[in-house]
């Protein structure tokens, strides 16, 4: 533990570049990554960078060296939980430190590569020489540029198999400059490559005279690459609050942007309030300025209530703060996204619930043709409108990477689902504002004498919702109880006519009706909805939407068989004979409530019996 870290201390003062290699292993990537690995002689793998990160958390509360910074890439993705399959490469010269991300080239490529990407500088594109570029090289280059890699290095490899042919590498160097061009790829640098004869990987190669540029290796060493930083103020996206005793507050985080130094103006978003910096301190103790860059921790003169997730900026040039955004999207959920499913979206240091309202268009990767798509499948790239539960600081992408680069993540299986990159700011979120209404909920209810609530049966068609739910509004309007039935046969008769029972239209059919089963009950009422609701995710957003124990899911629990058997509207009988598509229980998911407040299982408990059950949790 301590070798490494000694040996990060002493490359710590050089620069620092993070890349990423993309092609497959056929392109000569493995061959590449490890040869450079062995001819640096510095070969460290991600066990002992494991070991190092433990070692950090260590040393930076003893107040030791910093070297967090170098793997700060890696502390965020394992606090984000991710799991995959990206191995980080440690290597070194005189010159450069570097690391690697190293993504397997198997099923999940895409997904590991934007990982990878995300927190790199650079990216190496392989291609074969004898095959020029292929669907894969643009689909990876199109990843490159929308994680925003402005800097390629294009490794046309193989080129012994060719000959060493000028002709051929300019042909495919003239190709990729003009797909660079297109997605807006500032920097490419083209290396005629032999990585297995080492040809231009770490010198310069004499079987390629009529080149002139550097090789790989020294192209790696040199690249400048402080043309994507962010000039204007400083940003700090708070990543904790250092509270050791009451006279003490800090703020810490990596700063982005312009420095900071004491007695800057500074505003914290989203709150918008004021005051100036009290104090700052870097890795080694309190300093005049920190650059950007830097881990800091900033004190303020003024005791705002600022947490993980705000930003504290430069009152001279804040970032924006919105909760509706247009955004690029790469989807990597094995599922589908569907509009209108919560995820949890992260941006910076702030987490927050989110939601893809609308589908502007799918991005095909190989022509960037604009086509219509409802849902987006593992893979897709699409533009999209996204609604946040609250405001957050944010810029565009273009402006600040650290500030418009984002990840969705499923709520259920804290996988990183989507990897995205905010355009813009939609106008409409800051100009609708909460009505403030004089009459409200609680003198609604009142007037009506009850506790209004939200009733939900869920269930398969056929398990008995509608019977129950029925004998519910009957015994409690027989006392005197203010009460409204939205039945999904009868919804689906007028506000939902439109949709069907695909699984985005379901989705869009429990928002609406979630929707408006929370009016009715702002205005007093007891509302009971019966509809089958067969995903989990939807359920919970509905749960969200109420008070704490307004909310009460009735799971009506009936086998497939029993359902099938009662078949009262004939549907199971055409759904088995392919008549009907998407039937749920049978081509398409139910997935059963895992806690919900009161299980009916009907096949043991008579309709006059589960009604009695339903209005005895209500009244108590
Ligand atoms: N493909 C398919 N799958 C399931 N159900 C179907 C389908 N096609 C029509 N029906 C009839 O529609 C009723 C279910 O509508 P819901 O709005 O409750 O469904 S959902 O909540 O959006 O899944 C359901 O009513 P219930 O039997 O009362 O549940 C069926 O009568
Ligand atoms: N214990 C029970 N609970 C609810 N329904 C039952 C029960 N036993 C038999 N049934 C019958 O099952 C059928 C359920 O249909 P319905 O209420 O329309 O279901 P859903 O609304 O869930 O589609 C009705 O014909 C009802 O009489």
């Amino acid at each position: 533990m301590t070798d490494i870290a000694t040996y990060l201390r002493q490359h710590e003062a050089k620069g620092l570049l993070r890349f990423i290699t993309c092609g497959s292993v056929d392109d000569g990537k493995s061959t590449l990554i490890g040869r450079l690995l062995f001819d640096s002689k510095r070969l460290y793998d991600d066990q002992l960078a494991a070991l190092a990160s433990e070692s950090v958390r260590f040393g930076t509360q003893n107040g030791e060296i910093d070297y967090a910074l170098l793997l700060d890439g890696l502390e965020a993705e394992r606090e984000q939980g991710i799991t995959i399959d990206v191995a980080y490469r440690f290597f070194s010269t005189d010159k450069r430190s570097f690391i690697v991300a190293d993504c397997p080239g198997h099923a999940q490529y895409t997904r590991n590569m934007a990982t990878g990407a995300s927190t790199a500088d650079l990216a190496v594109v392989l291609v074969d020489a004898r095959r020029g570029l292929l669907t894969q090289t643009r689909r990876h280059s199109y990843i490159v540029s929308l994680l925003g890699l402005r800097h390629v290095l294009l490794a046309v490899n193989k080129m012994d198999l060719v000959d060493y042919s000028q002709e051929v590498f300019d042909g495919i160097v003239g190709e990729y400059r003009k797909l660079a061009a297109a997605l807006g790829i500032e920097h490419v640098q083209a290396v005629p490559l032999s990585a297995l004869r080492g040809d231009n990987l770490i010198r310069r190669s004499q079987a390629t005279p009529w080149y002139t540029g550097p090789s790989v290796l020294e192209h790696l060493e040199t690249v400048r690459l402080d043309d994507s930083a962010r000039g204007g103020g400083f940003r700090l996206p708070v990543q904790w609050v250092n509270r050791p005793h009451q006279n003490f507050r800090g703020y810490a985080g990596t700063l982005g942007g312009g420095s900071v130094a004491k007695g800057d103006a500074v505003v914290a978003l989203p709150s918008a309030r004021r005051s100036r910096i009290a104090q700052v301190f870097g890795p080694d103790g309190e300093v005049e300025r920190a650059a950007p860059g830097q881990a800091v921790t900033l004190t303020l003169a003024d005791e705002l209530d600022v947490s993980r997730g705000d930003v504290l900026c430069s009152a001279d040039d804040p970032p924006q703060v919105a909760d509706q955004f247009a955004a690029h999207l790469l989807w990597m959920g094995d599922a589908a996204l569907v509009p209108g499913r919560p995820y949890l979206l992260r941006l910076g240091t702030v987490t927050v619930a989110a939601q893809v309202t609308e589908i502007k268009h799918r991005i095909d990767v190989d022509t960037q043709e604009h086509l219509a798509a409802k849902r987006l499948e593992l893979n897709e790239v699409a533009m999209v409108n996204l609604s946040l539960d609250r405001a957050i600081a944010f810029a565009p992408y273009e402006e600040d990477r650290a500030l418009g680069a984002f990840i969705l993540i499923d709520r259920t299986s804290n996988a990183t689902a989507g990897a995205g990159r905010i355009d813009f700011a939609l106008r409409r979120a800051g100009n609708i504002h909460w009505q403030h209404l004089d009459v409200d909920r609680a003198a609604r209810a009142a007037l009506k004498g009850q506790q209004p609530a939200c009733l939900w049966f869920t269930g398969l068609s056929g398990s008995g919702k509608s019977t129950i739910a029925n004998l519910v509004e009957k015994r409690l309007h027989a006392q005197g109880c203010h009460t409204y039935l939205l039945d999904g046969d009868n919804v689906r008769h007028g506000l939902n006519r439109d949709l069907g029972f695909t699984e985005e239209d379901r989705v869009e059919n429990i928002r609406r009706v979630t929707e408006v089963a929370r009016l009715m009950v702002d205005a007093g009422l007891i509302v009971l909805v019966s509809f089958i609701s067969p995903y989990a995710s939807e359920r919970r957003t509905a749960r969200e939407r109420f008070a704490p124990g307004e909310f009460i899911e009735i799971f009506v629990d009936t086998p497939l068989e029993v359902c099938e058997a009662r078949d009262v509207k004939s549907l199971y009988r055409r759904a088995r004979a392919g008549e009907i598509p998407n039937f749920t229980g049978i081509s398409a998911p139910y997935e059963a409530p895992e806690s919900p407040e009161l299980h009916l299982r009907t096949v043991e408990l008579p309709t006059e019996q589960a009604a009695e059950r339903v209005v005895a949790r209500l009244l108590g």
